[in-house]
């Protein structure tokens, strides 16, 4: 039987741990979060970080800034966050209207406060295994799989995807863990042949539905990091995967659903994150 793996429910368990640190602490970690502009689909995911960001026990500092910021006037929010003692962790959610420049934008965050993970010198510091701050939804990944195979030494992982925010990162961790890992992408040749090799398959390509179920190595472990938003009946929206869940869910051996997989987690780990930045910072201080 195929056992779906429950992101839902471990990230309620993740959030209650976290809760439980930050009662025992003398101060209040802090987490801002910047929005440029009116993503209607981000607004959503802002609402949810600072509801659970205020469940846990810490501050939650919103900015909104309107689709005609300038780059001047959201380097220095982000300056003025980076001297800010109450905020212990900065996410400036992307993607970012066009007439911004997301590279300079992110290098202009604090290293320690960076708890997207998405900095230079973070993303260095993963792949060179030194500690710093891992990207969240890589990290969600991570305490999933750690959660359903004892020991991952010698699996060939397949990550399709190779961005700096998901899937570069998550070749990372895996590597960390002693996987063989492959890393895909759109010009890979033969993507399925090679998907039916993988002992564990990530998929964050963004493409809905993307991967299916004959590309899917009986009894492999299946991570579906996508979140497409679809047509459903009724003129109505659903939200499904990379993975084309029907046909992939009876060969895996256990696979995340979506919604309830991989994107609870990366909120659960946001607040980790945040948690891990603010004991640094105030230890240091
Ligand atoms: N669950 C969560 O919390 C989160 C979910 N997401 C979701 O994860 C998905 C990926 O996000 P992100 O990494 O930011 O996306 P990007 O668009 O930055 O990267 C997509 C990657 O997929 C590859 N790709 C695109 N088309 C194909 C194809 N036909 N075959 C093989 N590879 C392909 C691209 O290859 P190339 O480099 O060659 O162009 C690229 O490396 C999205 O659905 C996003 O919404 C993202 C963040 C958090
Ligand atoms: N700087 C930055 N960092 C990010 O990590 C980042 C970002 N920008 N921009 C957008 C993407 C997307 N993302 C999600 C987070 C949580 C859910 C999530 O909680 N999803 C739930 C519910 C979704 C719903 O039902 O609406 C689920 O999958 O079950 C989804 C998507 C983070 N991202």
């Amino acid at each position: 039987m195929t056992q779906i793996i429950d992101g839902k429910a471990f990230a309620t368990k993740l959030r209650a741990e976290i809760a439980a640190e930050v009662a025992t602490l003398s101060y209040k970690p802090g987490l801002a979060v910047v929005l440029v502009g009116e993503d209607p689909a981000s607004k959503v995911y802002v609402a949810n970080k600072a509801k659970q960001t205020v469940e846990v026990g810490m501050n939650s500092f919103e900015h909104r800034l309107p689709a005609d910021t300038t780059q001047e006037q959201l380097l220095a929010l982000v300056s003025q966050l980076n001297a800010d003692p109450a905020v212990h962790g900065i996410l400036v959610q992307l993607p970012l209207p066009k007439h911004l420049d997301t590279e300079s934008v992110i290098a202009t965050i604090s290293p320690e406060k960076d708890v997207d993970g998405l900095t230079v010198v973070n993303a260095g510091r993963l792949a060179s295994g030194a500690e710093g701050l891992i990207p969240c939804t890589p990290l969600g990944c991570l305490l999933l799989l750690q959660d359903n195979i004892s020991d991952m030494t010698g699996l060939h992982a397949v990550v399709i995807g190779r961005s700096n925010l998901v899937g570069k990162p998550v070749a990372q961790l895996l590597l960390q863990q002693n996987c063989t890992v492959t890393m895909a992408h759109s010009k890979t040749r033969d993507l399925p042949g090679l998907c039916r090799t993988a002992d564990i398959l990530v998929a964050a390509v963004g493409r809905p539905e993307m991967v299916k179920g004959d590309w899917v190595k009986p009894g492999a472990v299946v991570i579906d990091v996508g979140i497409n938003r679809v047509p459903a009946s009724e003129g109505k929206t659903k939200l499904v995967g990379d993975v084309a869940y029907a046909e992939a869910a009876p060969i895996a051996g256990k696979i995340t659903p979506v919604p309830g997989g991989v994107g609870p987690m990366t909120i659960a780990c946001l607040l980790r994150n945040t948690l891990t930045a603010a004991k640094r910072l105030e230890a240091a201080r």
